[in-house]
């Protein structure tokens, strides 16, 4: 598996030219992706990277790629991200790292998003992957009715579980995110329409982000045992 997610990863910095504003994802997939981009720097390559985790960050900055923020630059030529499931409208479910917030916010500042994965994330419908939502804690059973509320208004149901560490010395204590959130883990099965329930999620105040990504990848490069696999998405392209 660990195989296939390189040679995603290798696929899309094929589409890496000197020059780039990169957005760098996070996650296993993408930290091969940060480790190849940093050979071809050290061989030459000029490029600047916006993390999308303090995990990324480090990731980069041991590889030698060369790091800035979307408060320096005005814009990303591409974001090269994982999923943990994908459509086929490109539509993704992202955060089961945790990263939701950052991750959307670098991908929606990209005029491109490659998605690379091994091929067991792409699926006919979303939702056997929990959906991450990120929230504030503050209020937390409020904001849980009002997402219960948004579920049943959309057509789904699931348990909701508050996401706890796993392993290291925060183990089995409840997951904080890079901004200082918890996540709530929604096991939904499928969700029919996930643009209605992102627009939904998005509403609830005490939601600060959910790991649906609706229109944001331009394309997915998926690695399996009979080779690589990419997906354009059809619609028009930002800008355009
Ligand atoms: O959304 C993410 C992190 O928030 C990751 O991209 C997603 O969880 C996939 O990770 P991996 O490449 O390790 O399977």
């Amino acid at each position: 598996m660990d195989q296939l997610k390189r040679q995603a990863a290798a696929r899309a910095l094929e589409q890496v030219r000197d020059g780039m504003q990169l957005g760098l994802g996070t996650g296993s997939t993408a930290k091969h992706f940060v480790e190849l981009l940093g050979e071809r720097v050290a061989a030459g390559l000029k490029v600047i990277g916006v993390p999308t985790s303090e995990a990324t960050r480090l990731d980069a900055t041991r590889c030698g790629v060369p790091l800035t923020t979307l408060d320096e630059i005005d814009h990303l030529d591409i974001t090269i991200d994982g999923a943990d499931e994908i459509d086929p409208a490109l539509n993704l479910i992202k955060g089961g790292g945790g990263a939701l917030l950052r991750e959307k916010i670098v991908a929606a500042a990209s005029d491109r998003m490659i998605v690379i994965a091994d091929d067991t994330k792409w699926v006919p419908t979303l939702g056997k992957f929990p959906l991450p939502i990120e929230v504030i804690p503050f209020g937390l059973g409020a904001t849980r009715r009002a997402i219960e509320k948004a579920f049943a208004e959309c057509g789904v149901s699931g348990q909701m579980a508050v996401r706890k560490a796993k392993g290291g010395d925060k183990d089995g204590h409840v997951f904080v995110t890079d901004g200082g959130h918890w996540i709530v883990d929604a096991q939904l099965g499928q969700i029919g329409d996930p643009a209605g329930l992102a627009s939904a999620l998005s509403a609830i105040p005490g939601v600060v982000e959910h790991g649906l990504f609706i229109g944001l990848a331009s394309s997915a490069v998926l690695a399996g045992g009979e080779g690589i696999r990419v997906i354009v998405e059809r619609r028009k392209p930002k800008g355009d």
